[in-house]
């Protein structure tokens, strides 16, 4: 992964001329402060006014780092033709620009700025916050248009009015403490917040959308862009809003859905909106995001969060001296695709690996996103069963698993954790990992077995270890293949890999072919289905697996059909093909019996 120092005559192979210096290529206003840096060792390509996607593909292979912005598409076709390409630096936080996987494919390392825009970013925020509130877009418009309307620009104060903030991460924390100095009640929503950290600036964690959307004056959002987050806010959620709430969105466009949004501020579901991102930017002219960026009631600015001199400076300074050291053959600080295991490791521990970090991804999905659950504060127990548990170094395992829960949080997918952070953000997450070793294997068949435990402590037996309800998943390793063999009470064997659908359902006749019809009629492929059932000892017997079954509903409840009355349940674990929008788990769960759905993409 990490690339030796750039030679000169490698650079004039690839160019098919000799050049005195490596080559850096940046097609966008970068401060200079950084680029300083790199003027002795490297020929620094400044072009500012940006390159259009076939004018980036034809320059890159003669470049071994190219530094960007937002602005600019990382595609993986634009890697493929990076034949010299050792570093894409993304002078700014935001890494939904790069296609990441496909630099990990090719050993290009993406590093970013965790931290040097977030001030930016806040500050970015709160102007927007009072911006809102005053309606200073308005008043300054229309007083330059030569108006002086002073009637119809009465704002509201922000001072004792409740402030609602959706990602209590870097950005968001900060903006808390700047609004509890104005004097706000700040509520955030946040299943990795520690709740430790949040009491301590004055927020309160609530557990949900629907605890947070009917009370709060005004809401922000600080989440990256997931598929979990795309869309967080529908019409129904508006719906749920005071009609005089104001919200705002300096993280990333799509995460209140843009057409809900313009709908919510047309029918006066909300009052207002202080927007800095869209879907897509500049919004096209007559699309949505460009209707919401003119609306009356909306401050909009250019996607102008990080962009203080300060910010620019800082973050350009991150990154060049990072793509210094890596271009010299060092490592980077903060590099978004770092490895897990060192070399020497890898035949040994990939497998498990692979299968603790999905464990953990299928953890926060679950058990997190499903059920509107916190991770923050949590505690976990990795038991390592069997064979497993001589190996001495498990720090690749212990990185595997805080990996794996972050990664549907987070805008790297948690490709940013490796051996040598992962305690750390563990700790800043509030995740606390406790690792055993135990040579049985409690009568299991397998080699190696792992076990994944989470617990509550209880709040009320503080300090005490007391344990409050424990979720448990198990999982093994088979020749290259992983499998998950257990999920909360039920016994399963199946591979945690692509699009899932596990629905928690009472074990009664008919289930299989309702849940069918449901994803038939809007149009998703079942690649693959299985039941698991109750552990023997709990009620009912082991899961029955039905293999690559494809739209054969008849066919499958003629296999899965039982006839246990209700009060026996069961999981229906899916794989699935096909888009899987809110509208599809939506259905499921309002089906007879289903009791509730979680989707998981591994
Ligand atoms: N407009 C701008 O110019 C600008 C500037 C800086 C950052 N940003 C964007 O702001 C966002 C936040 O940046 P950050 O540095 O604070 O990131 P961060 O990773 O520190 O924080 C993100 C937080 O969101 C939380 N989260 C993830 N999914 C969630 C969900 N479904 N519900 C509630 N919380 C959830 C995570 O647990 C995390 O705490 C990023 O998308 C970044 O790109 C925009
Ligand atoms: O993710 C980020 O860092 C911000 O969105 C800033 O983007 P910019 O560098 O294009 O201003």
């Amino acid at each position: 992964m990490v690339p030796g120092p750039v030679s000169n005559d490698r650079l004039g192979a690839s160019n098919g001329r000799s050049s005195p210096k490596p080559r850096i290529l940046v097609p966008e206003k970068v401060s200079p402060d950084g680029l300083a840096l790199l003027a002795s060792d490297f020929d620094v390509d400044s072009r500012p006014g940006g390159l259009s996607p076939q004018e980036l593909i034809d320059l890159i292979p003669s470049y071994h780092g190219l530094i960007v912005r937002s602005e600019t598409k990382v595609t993986a076709a634009v890697l493929a033709a990076g034949t010299s390409l050792r570093v894409v630096a993304r002078a700014g936080v935001g890494v939904d620009n790069i296609d990441v996987e496909a630099a990990t494919a090719q050993g290009i390392i993406v590093v970013n700025s965790p931290a040097g825009n977030i001030v930016a970013a806040a500050e970015h925020t709160v102007a927007l916050l009072l911006a809102t509130a005053r309606n200073i877009g308005r008043a300054d418009r229309t007083f330059k248009d030569g108006k002086w309307e002073r009637g119809k620009l009465v704002g509201v104060e922000v001072g004792r009015k409740t402030l609602g903030i959706i990602g209590l991460g870097k950005v968001g924390m900060k903006v808390a403490r700047m609004a509890v100095g104005l004097g706000m009640k700040v509520l955030a929503v946040d299943p990795y917040a520690s709740a430790d950290v949040a009491r301590q600036a004055s927020v309160e964690l609530v557990p949900g959308l629907a605890d947070l959307l009917p009370v709060v004056d005004f809401l922000t959002i600080h989440t990256p862009l997931l598929a979990s987050t795309l869309d967080l806010l529908g019409e129904a959620e508006f719906q749920r809003m005071k009609k005089t709430a104001r919200v705002l969105n300096v993280a990333r466009g799509g995460v209140y859905n843009e057409a809900a949004l313009l709908k919510a501020l047309d029918e006066g579901w909300i009052a207002g909106a202080g927007l800095d991102v869209f879907t897509k930017e500049p919004p096209e002219e007559g699309s949505v995001a460009a209707q919401l960026a003119r609306h009356e009631k909306v401050v909009s600015t250019p996607h102008l969060g990080a962009s203080t001199v300060e910010a620019q400076e800082n973050v350009s300074l991150d990154v060049c001296s990072q793509v210094l050291l890596i271009l010299r053959g060092g490592l980077p600080t903060a590099a978004v695709n770092a490895p897990l295991i060192l070399p020497e490791e890898y035949r040994k521990l990939q497998p498990f690996v692979k299968l603790i970090e999905k464990m953990g991804g299928l953890y926060t999905q679950h058990y997190v996103g499903a059920r509107g659950g916190m991770v923050g504060g949590r505690k976990f127990e990795l038991v390592y069963q069997g064979e497993l548990a001589g190996i001495n170094n498990t720090r690749p395992l212990f990185a595997a698993l805080v990996k794996g829960l972050v990664s549907s949080i987070s805008d790297s997918g948690g490709r940013d954790v490796n051996i040598v952070n992962a305690a750390l953000i563990a700790r800043e997450k509030g995740i606390v990992i406790n690792e055993v070793h135990t040579r049985e294997n409690s009568g299991s068949t397998y080699a190696s077995l792992v076990t994944l435990r989470s617990y509550d402590t209880d709040p009320a037996a503080a300090g005490k270890e007391e344990r409050g309800a424990e979720q448990i998943i198990e999982g093994y390793v088979s020749g290259k293949t992983v499998y998950i063999s257990k999920l909360d009470r039920f016994t399963a064997s199946f591979t945690p890999e692509g699009t899932l659908l596990i629905l928690h359902n009472y074990d009664e006749p008919g289930k299989i072919g309702g849940v069918g019809m449901v994803l038939g009629r809007r149009g998703v492929n079942i690649e693959w289905m299985q039941v698991a059932s109750l552990e023997k000892g709990d009620q009912g017997d082991k899961g029955l697996e039905l293999s690559k079954v494809d739209s054969a509903v008849a066919g499958m409840e003629a296999h899965g059909s039982n006839t246990k009355g209700r009060g026996n349940e069961a999981l229906m674990i899916l794989g699935v093909g096909g888009v899987v929008g809110k509208e599809v788990l939506q259905d499921l769960t309002g089906e007879e019996g289903i009791l509730d759905v979680s989707l998981i993409r591994l």
